[in-house]
């Protein structure tokens, strides 16, 4: 562990903004856990996301990132504990913008079909609606294949078009499950700063999934570290780094560098003491 580079943010500060999404005592356990059996995936999480807050979930496969995100949106509910959105009990809606890891496309619809669709409730004119539509798939670059298919575009394609679609409606809360898992490096690195340009002027709240250590120094303003089995927030820290990051050369940075240092050696630890890694016990300080 590094000096005092991460910081906990367990107290309560009163200047604070209000909490917009909060968790507490959340456990989940997914098959028959009546016998005892299924797989226990969050233990007593508790997390607080505040208004205009961009937070990493972080942490080893497995651990419960994304059902998180899942019952944030409403679309699972925790066994035990209680998850308030905006002061009300999650639900769906044009107000939460989700990215899911598995892209969610409708297969007869075009890109522009696609992101139109999630217009739909909101922007009842039409010429309106693909005004918007239009804006966004450019902003993901994909204004030459607005009239493609989805069975026409690669995977990092189609994971920008789902992008679109969940900013398009510019909700007040995101929640983002690797939304740039399957994109090239280049174009990832655009859509980093695109999202938080995004951010930085609509004042969403975001939730982001990553298993990118960089990205997610890059983008958080906090980063909750989790560990796998079962589920749990173990650590949450506060980044402290100036915004906008992108103007200055943010990786640099010698607090860049303690995080990602401080982050990779943590999870590192994490996958290689965990009994059910593919990597436990192995041994990296060894030459092969
Ligand atoms: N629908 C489901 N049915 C059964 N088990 C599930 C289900 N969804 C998740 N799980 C289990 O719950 C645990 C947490 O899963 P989750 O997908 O939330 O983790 P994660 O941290 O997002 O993983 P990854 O980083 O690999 O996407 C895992 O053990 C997973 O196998």
């Amino acid at each position: 562990m590094i000096g005092d580079a991460p910081q906990h943010t367990g107290s309560v500060d009163a200047a604070a903004p209000a909490p917009r999404i909060l968790l507490r005592g959340v456990s989940k356990t997914f098959g028959n856990h009546k016998d005892g059996g299924g797989t226990l995936a969050l233990a007593n999480v508790d997390l607080t996301v505040r208004d205009g807050a961009f937070v990493s979930l972080l942490g080893p496969s497995g651990c419960g990132k994304t059902t998180i995100l899942r019952m944030v949106n409403g679309l699972i509910a925790p066994d035990t504990g209680t998850i308030t959105v905006s002061g009300q009990a999650p639900a769906p809606g044009p107000d939460m913008g989700f990215v899911f890891q598995s892209f969610r496309l409708i297969p007869w619809s075009s890109v522009r079909g696609n992101v139109e669709f999630a217009l739909v409730e909101t922007i009842p004119d039409k010429a309106e609606r693909r005004a918007r539509a239009d804006r966004y798939i450019e902003l993901v670059g994909l204004t030459r294949f607005a009239d493609a298919y989805p069975s026409e575009l690669s995977g990092g394609m189609k994971q920008r078009v789902a992008l679109a679609r969940a900013l398009a409606s510019e909700p007040a809360i995101l929640l983002l499950d690797e939304p740039f898992a399957s994109i090239d490096a280049q174009t990832r690195e655009l859509m980093q700063i695109e999202l938080m340009r995004l951010w930085t002027l609509r004042k969403s709240v975001a939730l982001f999934v990553t298993h990118s250590v960089d990205e997610a120094i890059l983008l958080s303003d906090q980063i909750v570290l989790m560990g796998p089995r079962p589920g749990r927030v173990l650590e949450v820290i506060d980044v402290g780094l100036d915004r906008p990051r992108w103007t200055y050369d943010v990786r640099a940075e010698p607090r860049f560098i303690e995080l990602r240092s401080y982050l990779w050696d943590r999870i590192r630890t994490l996958v290689l003491t965990d009994p059910q890694s593919d990597f436990y016990g192995r041994d990296l300080s060894t030459n092969i």
